[in-house]
């Protein structure tokens, strides 16, 4: 044998020894998690049990970041246990989690980041159906985009919020990037169509025009069924990402096409609890003001006072009438907090209505 091998021998004995000692350990982790399960029951006879918890998880997740100690990226070692913690879940309640899709939609890469891949991932056709699907108890959780950083706000996501009763349960951003996509099934064709969501157009115009600039651009209903019909019709190429291209079996033609480096969307967590504190959080509200001068300086104002971050303030035109205005705001702290509260008290004073959403804990992967 040589030295190679000698060496390579004892290296691998190692890892299957220390193998041994993680599988033991993510077990003994498995049955902990179980009996979680067993107190959160027996606390809670005949309620509804929130296996869930948002709160914990990112603490554990954060936690976990802090003190990796490499030579693995502490991202990487969150992710990991990000699967783990989604196993243990699963053993305490598989979790049911509603996303806009079809399948291999970014929204439910976004599902899987956020909650790992031991969750029942249920696709509907469209942003109110997974609201719906969550309000009625079908599902646990739902998915939904809410901003693109080239793009802006998903405004449907936002007006949703004015009629549910849902509440935001927590965040996840996801990196967005854009493939031109073709089937090797149809050999060199020349494309002379391109499908993709009207938001991944968007996201890849310069590109376009630069590169395939005269060819017909057709708007499907998702990147998913963009891929879906370059994967059948001859001539055809689509604009999706890696999910959709690893399903429906597509080539790369070109390789990250958005315009923006830095091309990222939002997802929220819709749920039906609210998540108490995690110590890094963020809340979400809607607020109608009153028609008159200086209205939004009088909103915005205790927010500077008390030192709170705003990270976003959107305008929505108003259901109810003509020229009045819903400000969705999100910002650093959780209603829990003194601070939070006298704020929301000052504003719930000047007005017309305000809606909490929720706090949730600042995405941490
Ligand atoms: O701490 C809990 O409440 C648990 O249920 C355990 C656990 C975990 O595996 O760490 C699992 C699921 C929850 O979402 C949070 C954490």
């Amino acid at each position: 044998m040589s030295d190679e091998q000698v060496r390579l021998g004892e290296l691998r004995d190692e890892i299957d020894q220390l193998d041994q000692k993680i599988m033991e350990l993510i077990s003994a982790r498995a049955a902990c998690a179980q009996e979680v399960a067993h107190v959160k029951m027996t606390a809670n006879p005949g309620q509804d049990v929130f296996f869930y918890r948002p709160e914990r998880e990112a603490q554990v997740l954060r936690r976990i970041k802090e003190q990796n100690p490499g030579p693995l990226s502490g991202e990487e070692m969150a992710r990991l246990f990000r699967e783990i913690m989604s196993a243990c879940l699963a053993l305490e309640k598989p979790m049911h989690i509603a996303f806009l899709g079809p399948i291999g939609t970014f929204t439910q890469a976004a599902a899987l980041k956020h909650f790992g891949h031991s969750v029942v991932s249920v696709p509907l056709p469209a942003i109110d159906a997974v609201f719906r699907e969550v309000e009625s108890g079908a599902a646990h959780y739902g998915v939904v985009p809410v901003e693109n950083s080239t793009e802006g706000m998903i405004n449907h996501t936002l007006d949703m919020f004015m009629s549910s009763p849902l509440k935001i349960c927590g965040e996840v951003q996801l990196r967005i990037h854009h493939h031109l996509l073709v089937s090797p099934k149809h050999g060199d064709q020349e494309i002379t169509r391109i499908y993709s969501h009207q938001q991944s157009f968007a996201q890849c115009r310069q590109w376009l025009d630069t590169h395939r600039y005269g060819i017909e651009r057709v708007t499907v209903s998702s990147n998913a069924e963009a891929a879906r019909r370059a994967a059948e019709e001859p001539g055809t190429a689509a604009i999706a990402g890696d999910m959709a291209a690893e399903l429906y079996g597509l080539q790369k033609l070109a390789n990250s096409i958005e315009d923006r480096p830095d091309n990222t969307t939002r997802f929220l967590i819709i749920g039906r609890e609210e998540v108490p504190a995690s110590g890094h959080d963020k809340s979400s509200i809607l607020v109608s003001m009153r028609n008159k001068p200086g209205a939004l300086y009088q909103l915005l104002e205790p927010f500077h006072r008390h030192g709170l971050s705003l990270t976003r303030i959107e305008t929505r035109p108003s259901p109810s009438g003509t020229w009045a205005y819903v400000f969705y705001i999100d910002f650093e702290g959780h209603m829990e907090d003194e601070q939070v509260r006298k704020v929301l008290a000052e504003v719930d004073e000047e007005a017309v209505e305000l809606k909490r959403l929720g706090s949730y804990p600042i995405g941490v992967l």
